[in-house]
């Protein structure tokens, strides 16, 4: 009897130990997700393997005598047009992107299927992932990083001011270290802002001018990257150009910028929020189209000269460089809606309103005199024609097919 019941026992036992194993096995494989510095690129394809590698070295294949670039931010607005750009004329580009949701994320999916289709091989990452960033620079050897992954926006920072410093502060830090460890290492052109003026009111703004007004968080982080832009340049020698971009606009851009849900409201009969100063006066922008922006990071990238330092250790001073890349002609935002009205054909519901102190400045005028005496930098877009080649993407865009869309 006793014999009986432990082999009953035994055989009980046996049956929970191999369900327990097969249930664990099956929960392990569902619900099993990479570690966060292994992030999944490709449904298949996981970062570091064989067929990721060879990816990578095949998207960053230059044309005899171009260079190799790892842009960030490359299924962004700015990074997405620089990358076809540079692809275009022979560079080998490797694109780095977190994809994150602060706007829209099928707008960035769209711009990496453009690029893709173009053969640019885009991988789905973040910044401060330093595993990552080290692994990319052990396979290929980049002449050149346009670091222009970043947190945007002057208003949002006053609702997630955590996001600012991971990305503008964290992980612009966390770029110039895999730079200086890099062999050789890369020359760095990088994305500031026509924002770190602040409340500077000398206008037209020179790159001389005082920039320790910032009147946002974006505009601070932006402001500390470029001292953090300083440190190292002067401990590593590594080159780093800084581009000050203003407003920038055009088609494939940004949702959360104004002009982009201005048309999106004026469109759908909504009303907008026009922002003014006190007594009636207006605020303007330097508003700067995509096309003479690209040009300007183009001659950043050309002209930037060779990073000293290797092994981490710095060999002599190298290039550091900050230029306005503007229009160099303010408009008033109230003439931005009276643009679109007129090239839409609808008439804009207007609520106007004080200008809110979440950010925001009066007004913002750039001196390009710099970057042109550098690089012949000549922004030839004006707004009007500018706006105009925005609203015929945004109307392809969201209601025409998809064969037409491009960055040509
Ligand atoms: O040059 C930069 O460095 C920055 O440019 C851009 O910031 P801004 O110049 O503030 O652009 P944007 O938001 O389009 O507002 C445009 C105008 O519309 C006014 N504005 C805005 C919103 C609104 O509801 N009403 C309104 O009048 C508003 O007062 C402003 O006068 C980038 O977003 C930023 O990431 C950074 O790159």
């Amino acid at each position: 009897m006793d014999k009986h019941r432990s082999r009953w026992t035994y055989s009980i036992t046996k049956l929970i130990f191999w369900t327990t194993l097969f249930a664990g096995t099956i929960l392990f494989i569902c619900f099993h997700s990479p570690p966060s510095d292994s992030p999944s690129i490709h449904p298949k394809m996981k970062w570091g393997s064989p067929q990721w590698e060879k990816r990578v070295k095949s998207s960053a294949r230059s044309r005899s005598g171009h260079f190799t670039i790892l842009v960030t931010g490359v299924a962004g607005f700015v990074g997405s047009h620089v990358s076809a750009a540079l692809k275009r004329r022979g560079d080998g580009v490797v694109g780095l992107d977190n994809f994150n949701s602060y706007y829209d994320p099928s707008l960035k999916r769209a711009r990496q299927k453009l690029l893709e289709r173009n053969g640019i091989f885009v991988i789905e990452g973040d910044i401060n992932d330093s595993h990552l960033l080290k692994k990319l620079f052990d396979i290929v050897a980049f002449t050149h990083v346009m670091h222009l992954a970043a947190q945007a926006g002057v208003r949002y920072a006053m609702k997630n001011p955590g996001s600012y410093i991971h990305s503008n502060i964290a992980g612009l830090v966390s770029v110039f270290e895999a730079c200086k460890s890099a062999n050789p290492q890369p020359a760095i052109v990088w994305a500031s802002s026509s924002s770190v003026y602040g409340l500077n009111s000398k206008a037209p703004f020179s790159e001389k001018d005082r920039t320790d007004q910032p009147a946002s968080l974006y505009a601070a982080t932006k402001k500390a990257g470029e001292e953090i832009a300083h440190t190292y340049n002067h401990i590593y020698g590594l080159s780093i150009t800084g581009l000050r971009f203003f407003t920038v606009y055009g088609p494939w851009g940004r949702p959360d910028m104004a002009y982009f849900f201005f048309t999106k409201n004026i469109l759908k009969g909504k009303s907008i929020n026009v922002f003014e100063g006190s007594n009636n006066k207006s605020v303007a922008r330097d508003f700067t189209y995509i096309d003479d922006i690209v040009k300007g990071c183009l001659g950043a990238l050309d002209t930037a000269e060779k990073s000293t330092g290797s092994g981490g250790k710095k060999k002599g001073n190298a290039q550091l460089r900050v230029f306005n890349l503007g229009n160099t002609s303010p408009v008033p935002v109230t003439k931005l809606v009276s643009l679109l009205e007129k090239l839409l054909k609808v008439k804009a519901k207007k609520n106007v309103l004080p200008l809110p102190r979440n950010g925001d400045v009066m007004f913002t005028h750039a001196n390009i005199s710099y970057a042109q005496k550098e690089f012949g930098y000549k922004p030839s877009t004006d707004l009007q024609m500018g706006i105009q080649k925005f609203l015929n993407w945004y109307l392809d865009y969201y209601s025409i097919s998809e064969k037409k869309k491009s960055f040509w």
